[in-house]
């Protein structure tokens, strides 16, 4: 599976705009490396301009659903399209989805674990439904975001579930940059699966994003490791037979024992 991530620095509060550098964006890089999958980081749209979302939110069905429906059909390319503000009857989300080549919403989560230290809990509501893994042209896989990444038990059920890839979208602080690498690789030998990681960079009222987007693979190797500080084009390919062999060769998913823990 090769999979393509755009680690972007998000015009805060500028939705048009952000589409239309990720439309460059893939105008550019895609014929360099023609991926399976392409990878948006969380809030793409917006960033965290978290007091104007009542404006700029959409609801679902919206213009940029529209726009990532649009672009996945033009490049016969399934995007995982980071995450953006949805309202929703219960207020706004930050939703994820997965849009397939023939521009079919196939997967989509809203972020179950609102993060206080962005003030989140203020501006939006956390998701309501369980997290749960899709088909990606036959892989089994799932999406977090961000804050859940502090969350192990919602990685351990995808895993669980049979998830080969989990992605995870972020616009991480560059003050927990460590974290974030230890927790994705964490994640990624515990579940003994693949993670990759899409994050942002650049700064907005005064919070620096760290940047760092990555592949583990299931063993912990780390396929590549993009700059903290500039946008850049992540590009990886994954080997899924090492899921299977890992699994296989340390059984420590099967090996568990619940009812005692
Ligand atoms: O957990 C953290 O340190 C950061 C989480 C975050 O920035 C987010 O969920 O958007």
């Amino acid at each position: 599976m090769k999979v393509m991530m755009y680690q972007m620095d998000v015009i805060a509060g500028k939705p048009e705009e952000n589409r239309a550098k990720v439309s460059e964006w893939l105008q550019y890089e895609y014929k360099k490396y023609e991926p399976d999958v392409v990878v948006l980081p969380e809030m793409w749209t917006t960033g965290y301009a978290l007091d104007e979302l009542e404006q700029i939110a959409e609801t679902s069905g919206g213009t940029t659903e529209a726009f990532v429906q649009q672009l996945a059909k033009e490049y016969n390319v399934t995007i995982v399209a980071g995450s953006f503000a949805v309202k929703t009857d219960r207020g706004i989300v930050n939703r994820s989805i997965v849009v397939n080549e023939k521009g079919k919403i196939i997967h989509t989560y809203d972020k179950i674990h609102l993060v206080p230290m962005l003030n989140e809990p203020d501006y939006l509501v956390g998701g309501n439904e369980k997290a749960t893994t899709f088909s990606l042209n036959g892989v089994n896989a799932g999406v977090l975001i961000c804050y859940d990444l502090r969350f192990p038990e919602v990685f351990r059920t995808l895993a669980l579930n049979g998830a080969e890839v989990i992605f995870v979208v972020g616009e991480w602080p560059a003050a927990r940059r460590d974290h974030w690498d230890t927790l994705l690789k964490a994640r990624a030998i515990e579940n003994q699966c693949y993670i990759v990681a899409c994050d942002t960079v650049g700064e907005h009222n005064n919070v620096e994003y760290s940047g760092n987007s990555l592949v583990y693979s299931p063993f912990g190797t780390q396929y590549v490791r993009a700059s903290p500080v500039e946008e850049e084009t992540v590009y990886s390919v994954l080997d899924l037979e090492e899921v299977a062999t890992f699994r296989k060769s340390v059984p420590n998913l099967k090996n568990r024992v619940p009812d005692l823990y």
